[in-house]
Parts: C-alpha cells; structure tokens; sequence
C-alpha cells in the first residue's frame, strides 16, 4: 500500500490517497499499525484522502490509537496542500469535508510551490452540550478541575473535537505526562478530551503544551491552538490575533469578528513509500 509522510510542525501524520482508488480498509486497526513508531511508519495519526459528494475532496482522521476525530488543523493544511500539488483539488480556495463540517482552505502559492496555508476553522463551540463537558453551567470558562489531588482552573472549547485548557505560570514545572492523560479521561469529558497547557507570554503571544486525546504528547495541535485562542479572549488574557508557540514551531491564530476562527501555518513532506503489509 502506498503512502505519504507529512507533517505540520511535527504533529506527523501517514497519508493514504485513496481519492480514486476504492479502499475496502480498516482504517482504525491500519492507523495503530501504521502509525507505531517501531513496527510501522510512525505518526500521529493517520489521514485518508476521500471523495467527497459536499466538497473538493473528504478527509479522515484517525489517532494513533485508531479512535477517530472530527478534524484536525495540522492534519487539513498538510492534506489541502497534497491534493493540490497532485492536481486532484485545482480549486483555491478549496473546500474541504470534515466530521466537523466543510473547511475553506485557502493557499498561499508563489511560483507554483505552496508556501503556506490558512484553514477557516469555522466558530467555536462553547455550549457544554456540544462539546461535550458534564454539569458544568454556561459558558465552561475558568471553572474547576480535580485530578490527582491536585485542582486547576479550566476553560472548555470545542472546534468540533473537545478540548480542555488549563492557564499555567510555569510550564517547565507543570508534572505534564501524569496530568494529560488523567485529564484526558476525566468523568467530566464523556468523549474524552485533547488538553491544552498554556503560558501566557503577552496579549499576542502564548507558549502551549499539548497532550492529545488518542496520540499522547504531540510537537503541536492546530485545532488546539485555535481553542487556546479563544479560550484566551474568553478569560481576557490576550487580543483576538495571537501567535502561539508549540514545541514544533509556530502558529497564527486569528478570531474574526465574523466569530470564524483562522489558523494559518506550515505544511510538509516528509517522503513517500510503500508499506509492505503484515
Ligand atoms: N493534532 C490535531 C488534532 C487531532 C485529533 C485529536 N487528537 C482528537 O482526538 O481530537 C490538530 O492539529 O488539530
């Protein structure tokens, strides 16, 4: 089986075109195979390239653990710049479908190379109902958490997957790989949660640390910058148009006034090859 390697500022991800190619696959057991960083190709995740009956093309996400989300923001910018350079999406702004809906991608393309992508990411989500968080009241911002003894102030955002933030003042002391994944799976996420660390740096800037929901710890997040955005304005700490600092580079995260929220980042490749199967 073919594949592409690409990344979005290491979030890293094992592409399949199966766009015109019709694939009788299990995507979520392929996604832990593929995806083991010893036994197979190694990523974060897997993303399936689609035909789609709504939009220029359809994108599935599955986690490394073979659980399956609604989007992914690293995951779309990497596949809107594939789809293009393979001339299967020849449409800028293209329009991409989701679990979470169609996103407009729009590239920025300088003598025939994609240079750079910013996704509209559509309106957050802050209705506990929906994102989902139990019992919590409206809006889910600054409210408390209990894990591992210890207590935390939160605020809940959904970009069509769930996230939780969680304002720090030191990130280098945070105890992070016990706290992501007990927050993950805590009984107030029924879907589970991606979690999001954040040090505020000033009113445009933000350090972030993210332990995903079905991936573990990963070098960034793009749905989780955008809810980190947000959540940011919601809890008066910065301005609607931040830059965010991930482990694996940057992102430029926009909250319109159109209550979009625009991400715009990197997209590359890393090298194609076959996966021999086992
Ligand atoms: N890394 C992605 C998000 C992938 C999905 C996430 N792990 C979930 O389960 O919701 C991104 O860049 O947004």
């Amino acid at each position: 089986m073919k594949f592409i390697k690409m990344h979005g500022l290491g979030n890293d991800f094992v592409f399949l075109d199966h766009f015109s190619i019709a694939a009788d696959e299990d995507y979520p057991e392929l996604a832990k195979k593929l995806c083991h960083r010893q036994f197979g190709i190694g990523g974060d995740g897997i993303i399936v390239i689609l035909p789609s009956q709504v939009a220029d093309a359809r994108m599935r996400i599955i986690n490394s653990d073979g659980s399956e989300p609604e989007m992914c923001g690293n995951g779309i910018r990497c596949f809107a710049r594939y789809v293009y350079d393979q001339g299967i999406v020849t449409q800028n702004p293209m329009r991409v479908e989701t679990l979470a809906g169609v996103m407009t991608i729009q590239l920025t393309i300088k003598e025939a190379q994609v240079q750079g992508v910013r996704v509209d990411m559509g309106e957050p989500i802050l209705r506990a109902d929906l994102i989902p968080v139990l019992g919590q009241g409206e809006p889910v911002v600054g409210k408390t958490l209990e894990v591992l003894g210890e207590t935390f102030q939160y605020t809940a955002v959904s970009m069509g997957n769930p996230h939780c933030i969680i304002f720090v003042k030191d990130l280098a002391t945070l105890d992070f790989e016990r706290l992501g994944p007990a927050i993950e799976k805590h009984s107030l996420f029924p879907r589970k949660t991606n979690v999001e660390f954040i040090e505020i740096n000033s009113v445009q800037e933000m350090t972030m640390k993210v332990w995903e929901r079905g991936a573990g710890p990963t070098l960034a997040c793009g749905t989780g910058a955008c809810a980190s955005a947000v959540a940011a304005v919601l809890n008066e700490k910065t301005e609607r148009t931040v830059t965010i600092h991930l482990p694996g580079g940057d992102l430029f995260i926009e909250w319109g006034l159109d209550n979009h929220v625009y991400m715009t980042g990197p997209a590359m490749y890393v090298f194609k090859g076959e996966w021999l199967e086992n």
